[in-house]
């Protein structure tokens, strides 16, 4: 280890810390190091560097602060053979990544997300009905809604099944290439270029790099002639491809980079939103006692006779402290998207060397002991208790409103508002609509306990499929649920629904 370096665990001759880097479920060991080598310290991998950031005093300092020179991506072999550069979050920082941000702004800023509100609500409703009408597919009825709402709002085409086609080949498409990404997925090409040079015939992983390649690109490139064909026809329904497409130039895009674009939307928003719900769902299945809490209020506040509107949200502190607990508790990205180092940047009187992978260990952030009393416990009265559900006395200077789980600094998740209208209308609806219990033992009638550590390893912290028991809480309910899946039907015939 270089001086200057923040400390680390001691390393081997070539190897470094290689030996000792976590293959499987990073945040942990991430989080467990902070307690030796504190909230910045480095890994040696082969002669190349990685820096763990674990508090948020220090992401602010080092994504925030540093921004101009913490935003770049680390350059990963896969990721060029797949997308050449041309997808957003895995991006190298430059004029393309910064004219795909403006376009993500565009679509995607508070302003634009009222108007893509009519689409979460239709969606939301569609998500009530099904509930109500094939509770045992909860897992899969949140996948479609949230694909649905991004496909919708930047491609106009709506799902209306999760077993549909374009929904099933989306997630595919996601399977493969987040399988070549994830833990023993490739070789580490990147440590080792010599691996590079392997022939395909001993080299499995070129050939699923080139098939995932090609079927993402029939997928999104089929997806775009549709919006085609409706500008041509004059049968715009207003998605943000068509008018990417009409204003190319003005985001100095080609037909290739909207169709990238498009593709980095999906990847960025359709899965994401859905763990958020999904973990939800756990969180209150091991939590009764707090979820009959956010109903009481909720019943207070809203009553039998309406389903809850975004702005109810103002008056339900509970179900936000809930929200923010989730976010604290399960960060969707339990290490981020790693960033990398544009130039030499220094960092708790630390030098974080020109080219260093550098992870925001979003696990870590929430679990910081000196911030968070008892860590490890699911317990939204924090929020109630100080605005960052912080204990007493706590140094809150790099505590912020927007949840960690988005990231930070320039490369912070551009999709954050679209992503807590959706998390906000559905928790609220969730909750107010529906009875939700673990599932129970058919011969003991005893609820069969679920583990909530039971989730999928990669860049996202997935939960595998469960199911629960899911029943409306009243008929007057699933009677409003009904109506407002039918009012919802003008909006869903705006856009294409998929073939
Ligand atoms: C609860 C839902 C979501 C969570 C927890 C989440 C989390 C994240 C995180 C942790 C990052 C990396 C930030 C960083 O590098 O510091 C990110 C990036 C990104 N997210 Fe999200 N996200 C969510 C929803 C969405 C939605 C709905 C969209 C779009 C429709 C979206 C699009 C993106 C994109 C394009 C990036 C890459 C930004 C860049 O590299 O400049 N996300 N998100």
């Amino acid at each position: 280890r270089e001086q200057g370096l923040p400390p680390g665990p001691p390393t081997l001759p070539l190897l470094g810390n290689l030996h000792v880097f976590p293959q499987t479920k990073a945040y942990i060991k991430f989080t467990e190091w902070v307690r030796p080598y504190g909230d910045i310290y480095s890994l040696k991998i082969g002669s190349g560097t990685a820096v763990v950031i674990s508090s948020s005093k220090r992401a602010k300092e080092c994504f925030e602060q540093n921004g101009a020179t913490t935003s770049d991506r680390p350059s990963l072999h896969v990721v060029e053979i797949v997308y050449k550069g041309l997808e957003m979050p895995l991006a190298r920082y430059g004029p393309h990544w910064r004219n795909m941000r403006r376009a993500a702004h565009d679509l995607l800023n508070k302003e634009a997300c009222l108007s893509h509100l009519p689409i979460q609500h239709a969606e939301a409703s569609q998500l009530m009905y099904d509930l109500l009408q094939d509770p045992q597919n909860l897992y899969g009825h949140i996948r479609r809604y949230s694909a649905s709402v991004t496909l919708s709002v930047v491609f106009g085409i709506h799902c209306p099944t999760y077993d549909n086609p374009t929904m099933v080949e989306f997630f595919e498409c996601q399977r493969k290439w987040e399988n070549i990404l994830g833990p023993g997925g490739h070789p580490p090409v990147d440590v080792f270029p010599f691996l590079k040079y392997i022939p395909e015939r001993w080299a499995a992983w070129k050939g699923l790099c080139r098939e995932v390649r090609s079927r993402q690109r029939k997928y999104y490139f089929s997806l775009l002639r549709n919006c085609h064909e409706r500008i041509k026809s004059d049968k715009r329904n207003n998605s943000f491809m068509e008018y990417l497409l009409e204003n190319q130039k003005k985001y100095d895009f080609d037909e290739e980079s909207c169709c990238y674009f498009g593709l980095s939307m999906m990847e960025g928003g359709a899965d994401t939103t859905a763990m958020f719900l999904q973990f939800f769902v756990l969180c209150m299945l091991a939590n009764p006692d707090v979820k009959k809490k956010a109903q009481q209020e909720i019943d207070k506040v809203i009553g039998q006779n309406r389903s809850p509107e975004l702005e109810d949200l103002n008056d339900l502190p509970y179900v936000r402290a809930i929200i923010n607990e989730v976010h604290r508790y399960r960060p969707g990205a339990p290490t981020s998207i790693p960033h990398a180092a544009l130039a030499d940047t220094m960092v708790g009187g630390y030098l974080i060397p020109k080219g260093s992978i550098i992870f925001m260990n979003l696990w870590g952030i929430g679990r910081d002991a000196e911030l968070f009393e008892d860590p490890e416990r699911f317990w939204p009265d924090r929020f109630m208790q100080s605005e960052y559900g912080t204990k007493h006395g706590a140094d809150t200077t790099g505590c912020r409103e927007t949840p960690f789980s988005f990231g930070g600094g320039r490369r912070i998740c551009p999709g954050l508002n679209l992503a807590n209208n959706s998390v906000a209308i559905n928790v609220m609806n969730i909750l107010w609509a529906f009875n939700i219990e673990l599932p129970k033992d058919p011969r003991t009638g005893l609820p069969i306990p679920l583990d909530e550590d039971d989730t999928t390893d990669g860049i996202l912290l997935t939960p595998k499929p469960f199911t629960c028991e899911i029943t409306p809480r009243s008929a007057g309910k699933a009677d409003i649920i009904k109506l407002q899946f039918d009012a919802a039907r003008p909006v869903f015939d705006r856009f294409e629904q998929a073939r």
